[in-house]
């Protein structure tokens, strides 16, 4: 695809997206493998995802979940006469930017949830990214727009025959967990985790702490003896 960009990747005249102002301070590379474990010191319900697929796997996404409920198709319910913006509009209510738009698979992660015209709307509306467990379509537009995307795959035929969007900010299962409106989400190379908004302050200090324990195991790992090497007989 061909389109004019600035010296950021971005369209002329767009604004870089409102991330949290303080977004990347809160992270402070801080990777996702900490985070499970954080989410384990603090909670005892499934958290992570394993790794998903990205138009571009260098974006950390992180942000506030909203969430669009998939369902398969039916022609005969009220919301096949809804379409995806009314859903997405629903969503992401009147503050959107910064937002993760979480779409669940409604039993067909292989089938494609949207795609590149659809999700412009995140990109015109400032989204931090969007998590889908299902495919997409049209990595390269998706690529670029200021927003991470993150799902299970990209693929070519639309699938508004199979899927639909159901609902709005309800609880969601995504890859047998449960994403609450609301629960941060990370997600970079190595998988996602689903931090509940009210224990994302304890859990990101526990993530710096067992990030900060295994800089001293390795620490200690360096210099620890090989116990299979004979040790010398003292006093030769
Ligand atoms: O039309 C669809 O359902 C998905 C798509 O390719 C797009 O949004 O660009
Ligand atoms: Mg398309």
């Amino acid at each position: 695809m061909t389109r004019e960009t600035n010296t950021a990747g971005r369209p002329p005249g767009s604004v870089p997206p409102a991330q949290p102002a303080d977004t990347g301070e809160v992270l402070a590379g801080l990777g996702s493998a900490a985070l499970v474990d954080a989410m384990g010191r603090t909670h005892r319900h499934r958290a992570h995802l394993l790794p998903l697929v990205s138009p571009d796997p260098t974006r950390t996404l992180f942000g506030p979940a909203v969430t669009m409920a998939y369902m398969p198709w039916r022609d005969d319910v009220p919301q096949a006469s809804r379409t995806f913006a009314d859903f997405f509009y629903e969503a992401v209510g009147p503050d959107p930017a910064g937002k993760v738009l979480v779409l669940s698979s409604g039993g067909y992660a292989q089938v494609s949830h949207a795609g590149g015209t659809k999700l412009s709307r995140a990109a015109h509306h400032h989204l931090a990214g969007v998590l889908a467990d299902g495919r997409l379509r049209d990595f390269g537009q998706l690529r670029g727009y200021d927003f991470a995307t993150w799902c299970q795959g990209e693929t070519t035929r639309w699938g508004g025959d199979t899927v639909m969007p159901y609902a709005a900010n309800i609880t969601v299962e995504f890859a047998g967990v449960a994403v609450v409106p609301g629960d941060y989400v990370f997600c970079d190379a190595a998988g996602a985790v689903v931090i509940p908004a009210g224990s994302l302050p304890e859990v990101l200090e526990t993530a710096r702490a067992v990030d900060a324990e295994d800089a001293r195991f390795v620490e200690r790992i360096r210099t620890e003896a090989n116990p299979a090497t004979p040790r010398r007989a003292s006093g030769t």
